[in-house]
């Protein structure tokens, strides 16, 4: 029979006891911030059940990694200790189990309705990685960018690309983002452009949550890195098309995308993902060794983004996609990452790169979606071609299992003009 919660949770809902997703939250403004994971409507505070003595498995019934104000040492941990506290909180939340079901004052101080509570970045990131491994999104991207000639540069099929991204700006769904100012590209010889961007893009992506990590000058085994990565979460790389395009060669991304990343709150852990995890798409040419893994997986998480135009009530599906779609896995992403000995910290992101798949109803940005702003699209009427001051981008992220959901919630923000 289904696990099942004592926790009534509706089908519908992207948090049962199969998921156990973890979070940061305040369980009121100005209160300290803990670690939780999501069960229904509700958040378990993880520092009540370690204060109650709960976490009681060999490796975490001494650990303090539950009275911090981030998930980072349950992340250095490493696997075996992420499995232990993923057994002990689906026993004590099962409908079997009497423990905290039977003992309502425990149950009163350690379940909150999520309603009530304000969620936080869940993890202090070091360093944040974003990856360019969806063949739809690196194709129309090229094509948009260098012209239809040779689209996808000759590296890509040998290595997953990627460029660092920034961390400092990385921002917990619900936060606004600025409209970034900066230089455009140049019309003739006129000198470029200077003011608040006028291509302002979503970047439907995922990312990983690094977990352990590697010391300086020891790379991570591809077969092996699975036990690095703790979970994923929804990412919003937020992009102003005007602005990268001109300031990109040759060094990449800069302030196009240093102005604001969004993540969703849940992280949903790999054991979670386990039952939608499928095989990856054929790699043609094989890989060097170093990136050719035993086992090649991907996961079958459905995606879906939506924009509530500025000034209305409803939010419009401008795109469906799923992470599926990735031609790079997340494990040949680091191992790729650290062989030339870089090291991964815990709490690390590393982003999928955008999700774009083959329809044009599944590209993972509006560069794609209304190529370059030669199309727009129609949000009930309203027109769009990229952000305006106002509009909200919501990502949603959801595996459908039997009878019941594996899912990441919302990671959405809105645009606020420039400050002058
Ligand atoms: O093709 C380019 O020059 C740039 C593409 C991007 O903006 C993509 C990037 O941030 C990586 C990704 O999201 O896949
Ligand atoms: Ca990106
Ligand atoms: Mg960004």
């Amino acid at each position: 029979m289904a696990l099942k919660s004592f926790i009534e949770v509706h089908p519908s809902s992207h948090f049962p006891i199969q998921n156990l997703p973890y979070g940061v939250f305040k369980p009121e403004r100005g209160s300290v911030a803990r670690p939780g994971v999501a069960i229904g409507d509700y958040v378990l505070d993880l520092s009540v059940i370690a204060a109650a003595g709960l976490f009681n498995g060999p490796i975490l019934n001494n650990s303090n990694c539950f009275h911090e104000p981030n998930l980072n040492k349950l992340l250095a941990l490493g696997r075996a200790a992420w499995k232990e506290a993923r057994a002990t909180l689906q026993k004590l939340l099962s409908s079997t189990e009497p423990s905290l079901r039977d003992n309502e004052s425990l149950r009163h101080k350690s379940l909150i309705p999520l309603s009530e509570v304000e969620m936080v970045l869940p993890i202090a990131i070091g360093d944040y990685t974003d990856f360019f491994s969806s063949l739809h999104h690196a194709k129309n991207c090229g094509t948009i960018f260098r012209g239809p000639q040779n689209p996808i540069p000759p590296n890509w099929f040998h290595l997953p690309i990627a460029y660092h991204g920034r961390a400092s700006s990385i921002v917990i769904s619900g936060t606004d983002i600025t409209r970034p100012r900066g230089q455009g590209p140049p019309a003739g010889n006129s000198p470029p452009p200077f003011g608040p961007s006028v291509k302002l893009d979503f970047e439907l992506e995922m990312a990983a949550i690094v977990g352990p990590g590697n010391e300086l000058g020891k790379p991570v085994d591809v077969n092996a890195a699975a036990d690095h990565i703790f979970g994923l979460v929804l990412m919003n790389d937020w992009s102003a098309r005007d602005i990268q395009a001109w300031e990109y060669v040759p060094l990449g991304p800069f302030l196009g995308k240093s102005f604001g990343t969004t993540i969703s709150p849940w992280i949903v852990t790999l054991e979670a993902l386990e039952p939608f995890s499928c095989e990856a798409p054929k790699q043609d040419p094989h890989p060097l060794p170093y990136l050719a893994e035993k086992i090649s997986k991907n996961y079958d998480i459905s995606l879906e983004v939506q924009i509530k135009p500025a000034g209305q009530d409803d939010s419009h599906v401008v795109t469906k996609s799923n992470f599926n779609n990735l031609y790079w896995t997340l494990t040949q992403q680091l191992a790729h990452h650290t062989i030339n000995g870089c090291n991964l910290r815990p709490g690390d992101l590393l982003g999928t790169g955008t999700i774009s798949g083959p329809e044009p109803e599944s590209y993972g940005c509006l560069l794609e979606l209304t190529w370059n702003g030669q199309k727009q699209l129609s949000l009930n009427g309203t027109p769009r071609k990229f952000l305006e001051d106002g509009d909200e981008v919501i990502i949603s992220g959801v595996s459908k299992g039997n009878g019941y959901n594996i899912g990441f919630g919302t990671c959405s923000g809105k645009i606020v003009p420039s400050t002058p």
